[in-house]
């Protein structure tokens, strides 16, 4: 079997067991019952993915940040530069991008995985390492392409492709009590951004699952190193083009209802945007019953990435924190092909693009934080990581009616 195929075989229904206890513990702790309202159903949902109530704390969590290029940009669907994608990941390395400022305040670790970055990649304080970077890339071979380790601890063979001991590991990125964890990058291209979906398939069927492939061995990895709940993140100038065609193909819904601003476009791009996202289903007809050949056709090496992500997480049990749109159209996916993998995924916030709205009610999940965010990187869900946290703490934390002399109505 495949590793896609193992990993989707490995996912499981909730624990109705583990779900009936973490319910019955609620209804006993000092609150009104029903007073937490969703980080109740959330309490109970992560009793059921780990199969025990109290469920584990969901930490340490790392939020992974997928970057790739789009050829769809060449029809002027996003107003940046496709340098910026590359761009953005030196300045995740960095430590300077709002992903990194949010996850410093909240101690998670970044993993910044290059699944498609069309340019290349300069990275900050290795010697040198401009366009060596590029030059790696084997498909879906994470740990045997090589990691890149710490900002300015560069291995040039690593970055060479060339084996070096013990594989690196985005595992590596994982945090541990009162020790903070610089961004780690990860070498994963399966190919230097994908072609415009618009004109052609974004990409072949074979390089779709190298992307997935990528996705679960990240989350694998970032498990065995320790992680307790996966967030997910992105970067590539003119994704939303993509994740809105993703949508689309997945809900039925009409592009124009799916079509966002992305960072903001006047009303001629966003025109022109939902009139190439309405070419490109016209021209791939898009099946939702092959997930596989939807990625392919009208997706993105970072949106296959992130289905594989969360199929990765559902499989090893791990919550797994949806940001925003790119994520939500990933996660369609990832559901269409393991339906039981939603139980895994908590919809960290609603992101202004109206097709996360959409692609969340199609999977049935209610978002933690709604506060006008739409920018991406993982920001929305590393805000929504200490709720998810809370809502384990108050099945280990809050105490008893009984054991605190609290008296019930
Ligand atoms: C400086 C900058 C930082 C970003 N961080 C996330 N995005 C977000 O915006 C892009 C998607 O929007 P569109 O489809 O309109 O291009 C993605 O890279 C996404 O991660 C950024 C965009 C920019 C310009
Ligand atoms: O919802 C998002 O994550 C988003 C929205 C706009 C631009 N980039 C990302």
């Amino acid at each position: 079997m495949t590793l896609l195929a193992d990993t989707v075989a490995a996912i499981g229904p909730l624990d109705a067991a583990a779900m009936a206890a973490a319910d019955a513990r609620h209804a006993t702790l000092t609150k009104p019952p029903g007073s937490l309202g969703a980080l109740e159903e959330l309490g109970v949902r992560l009793a059921g993915l780990a199969g025990t109530s109290p469920p584990p704390l969901p930490e340490p969590a790392v939020v992974a940040v997928f970057a790739g290029d789009h050829g769809v940009h060449a029809q002027r669907v996003s107003p940046w530069p496709q340098e910026v994608t590359a761009q953005m990941v030196a300045n995740f390395l960095a430590g300077g991008a709002v992903v990194n400022a949010f996850a410093r305040q909240a101690g998670a670790g970044v993993v910044v995985v290059d699944v498609g970055v069309a340019t290349p990649l300069i990275i900050p304080g290795a010697a040198g390492a401009a366009g060596a970077a590029d030059a790696v890339g084997a498909v879906g071979a994470v740990g045997a392409v090589g990691a890149v380790g710490a900002v300015g601890a560069v291995d040039a063979a690593g970055a060479a492709g060339v084996a070096t001991g013990e594989p690196p590991s985005a595992g590596r990125a994982v945090p541990t009590p009162g020790r903070s964890v610089e961004p780690l990058l990860v070498h994963a291209k399966v190919r230097t951004g994908t072609q415009d979906l618009s004109v052609q398939a974004a990409m072949t069927r074979d390089e779709a699952v190298a992307a997935v492939e990528v996705g679960i061995r990240v989350a694998n990895d970032l498990v065995d190193g320790g992680a307790r709940c996966l967030l997910t993140g992105d970067m590539g100038i003119g994704n939303t083009t993509p994740a809105a065609a993703l949508i689309a193909a997945f809900t039925g819904a009409a592009a124009a209802d799916v079509t966002g601003r992305g960072t903001g476009i006047d009303d001629e791009t966003h025109g022109r945007k939902v009139a190439v996202v309405q070419r490109a289903l016209a021209l791939h007809r898009p099946d939702p019953a092959d997930p596989v050949g939807v990625l392919a056709s009208v997706g993105g090496l970072e949106h296959a990435a992130l289905a594989g992500f969360v199929l990765g997480a559902a499989a090893r049990r791990v919550p797994v924190i949806l940001d925003g749109v790119i994520a939500d159209s990933a996660a369609l996916a990832a559901a269409a092909l393991a339906p039981d993998a939603v139980g895994a995924m908590v919809a960290g916030h609603r992101s202004a693009e109206p097709g996360a709205a959409i692609a969340l009610r199609h999977l049935g999940l209610g978002p933690l934080v709604d506060l006008g965010l739409r920018l991406g990187e993982g920001t929305g869900a590393v805000l929504a990581w200490p709720i998810v946290a809370s809502a384990a703490r108050v099945l280990h934390d809050v105490a008893t009616f009984d054991s605190a002399g609290v008296a019930e109505k």
